[in-house]
């Protein structure tokens, strides 16, 4: 596990809510220099260990201009941009034993999982904070130019990063059932006139602000989750 700021690289077995878990605490990013198939290893391991269901969360900055920092984006949908340029963990041969060789990514998030979510977040009180959008992934690790923000929001995205499509790719590849969500940590700079920067520590504390709530979504999420994949 990426072993930098804001990720312990700690892997975590336990139980949560009665029901066995493995967590990653932290993970590998392409701007570490890995391999794009290193990077999502972890997920073809979880797959082999039995887990059904993936739940991945990570920070991103918000290019939707109705977005506040603190908001909880659920992903309904993401963007590959490394993808376009040939960069996807499953280029090469295809290892059959895993899944096909051409998935299909247009159910990559599940819609059961998305709907848990919202009704959980509501009865959480999250409803205030708690959004949908579009995730676009990037190699990092430099944050973005404002014409490249700007780009962005034209092509439909909500929020930027640097991870999880990767992932949520693998997991797909393999089966397993994916619910994935955006930590708002900074608002992605649109305007020339603008004083703002983006920065890690920004990142960090927005984090630590809103990680309690992350924490009693997910747990309470997995709560209610059934046993089973039916959706592979
Ligand atoms: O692993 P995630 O995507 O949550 O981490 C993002 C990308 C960088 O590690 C960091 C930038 O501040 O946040
Ligand atoms: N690419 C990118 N990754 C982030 N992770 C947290 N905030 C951001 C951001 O603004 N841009």
């Amino acid at each position: 596990i990426g072993c930098l700021d804001g990720h312990a690289g700690r892997l975590v077995f336990g139980m949560l809510k009665g029901k066995p878990c493995v967590c990653m605490q932290g993970r590998f990013h392409l701007y570490e220099g890995y391999a794009i198939q290193k990077i999502t290893l972890p997920m073809r391991i979880f797959s082999l260990l039995g887990v059904e269901t993936v739940i991945l969360t990570n920070a991103a900055g918000g290019l939707n201009q109705d977005f506040k920092v603190g908001d909880i984006m659920i992903m309904k949908d993401h963007i590959n941009m490394p993808g376009f340029a040939g960069n996807n963990p499953l280029a090469g041969p295809n290892d059959d034993r895993f899944g096909v060789r051409f998935p299909c990514m247009s159910d990559a998030y599940d819609r059961e999982l998305q709907q848990l979510a919202v009704d959980v977040g509501q009865e959480l009180g999250y409803g205030d904070f708690l959004r949908e959008g579009v995730y676009c992934v990037l190699g990092g690790p430099s944050f973005e130019t404002i014409a490249e923000c700007r780009m962005l929001h034209n092509l439909g995205a909500d929020a930027v990063g640097m991870s999880t499509v990767h992932e949520v790719i693998v997991a797909r590849h393999c089966g397993m059932r994916v619910f994935a969500m955006s930590l708002i940590t900074n608002k992605s700079v649109m305007d020339y006139d603008s004083e703002e920067k983006a920065n890690h520590k920004e990142v960090l504390e927005t984090a630590q602000h809103r990680a309690v709530q992350l924490q009693k979504l997910v747990s309470t999420m997995v709560a209610r989750m059934e046993f089973n994949n039916t959706n592979a």
